[in-house]
């Protein structure tokens, strides 16, 4: 199955554009995980089965689990998400982005060893370094556009002959490199006035929105300005807001109503 496919089926079965990043910190993690081995695995399949009714999609970031030699914790959640929750779309937030032959191998860890459904991408380098990503025609790439950080703009905001750069790679994206219908954009929710921009310039693309929660991004700004005209379009990311609502004994629980408030606040946002 394509996944824009599987975000559809989730906006419109489940009612949700809210998506759980899955980001394990151990210095955060509930004090019952303390000592476990497994506490990444532990954790985030916890998050996961805490959550997996109220999300359209989940976001694990590589580099909480290369950071830790964790790759094939990172493996099996992913499997895990797949084995009990199917058609869960996972995003594998991994930004890599380089010359073809090696974007070969990036693609080839995101799609073939982790099996994720979608990777996030930087698209500086062009055409070029997202076309091997395109051979593997179901899956998702989300590009970055618009970043939630603060310093995104030093380089975002330029005026590159009449519009800025944002929005020439969500033109770009728009109009000449989704050759297989599965692009994307990541556009923060910190950034309300550039993403109407960008959903001006990209009206079908889905977007991929981190910085609510922690980020302190507006919900109700960011759905007004992102949503497309069906209401949908959007993959909004929060993370440690939900992650570690508690340390305690009910942080699953805690991690629920973390998750199913945001997903009332976006849903209240696009009057759904
Ligand atoms: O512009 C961007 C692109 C990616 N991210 C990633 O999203 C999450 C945000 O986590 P929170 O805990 O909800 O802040 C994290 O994995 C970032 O690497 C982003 O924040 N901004």
């Amino acid at each position: 199955m394509k996944f824009t496919e599987m975000l559809e089926a989730r906006w419109r079965n489940q009612n949700t554009l809210l998506c759980v990043g899955l980001d394990p910190n151990r210095s955060r993690f509930p004090e019952e995980l303390a000592d476990s081995p497994n506490a990444i695995y532990d954790f985030c399949c916890g998050i996961v089965d805490a959550t997996a009714d109220l999300v359209c999609a989940f976001k694990p970031q590589i580099a909480y689990f290369a950071s830790e030699g964790a790759e094939d914790a990172l493996k099996r959640i992913i499997e895990y998400i797949h084995a009990n929750h199917p058609g869960i779309p996972v995003i594998l937030d991994a930004k890599r982005g380089d010359i073809g032959s090696t974007c070969e191998h990036y693609a080839r860890e995101a799609f073939e060893r982790f099996k994720a459904d979608c990777v996030t991408l930087s698209p500086y380098m062009g055409e070029d370094t997202i076309t091997p990503y395109l051979k593997y025609e179901e899956k998702g790439i989300f590009l970055l556009c618009r970043t939630s950080n603060k310093s995104g703009d030093e380089l975002q905001m330029l005026d590159v002959g009449g519009e800025r750069l944002f929005e020439r790679v969500a033109r770009l994206t728009a109009e000449k490199w989704n050759r297989t219908g599965e692009l994307g954009l990541v556009v923060g929710a910190t950034y309300p006035d550039e993403l109407a921009a960008v959903r001006r310039v990209a009206p079908d693309i889905p977007l991929l929105v981190p910085g609510v929660g922690a980020q302190g991004g507006d919900i109700h700004a960011a759905v007004t300005a992102g949503m497309d005209t069906r209401g949908a379009g959007m993959v909004i990311n929060s993370g440690r807001a939900i992650l570690y609502a508690s340390k305690g004994a009910d942080w699953r629980e805690a991690a629920r109503q973390a998750a199913e408030a945001t997903r009332d606040a976006i849903n209240a946002a696009r009057g759904a």
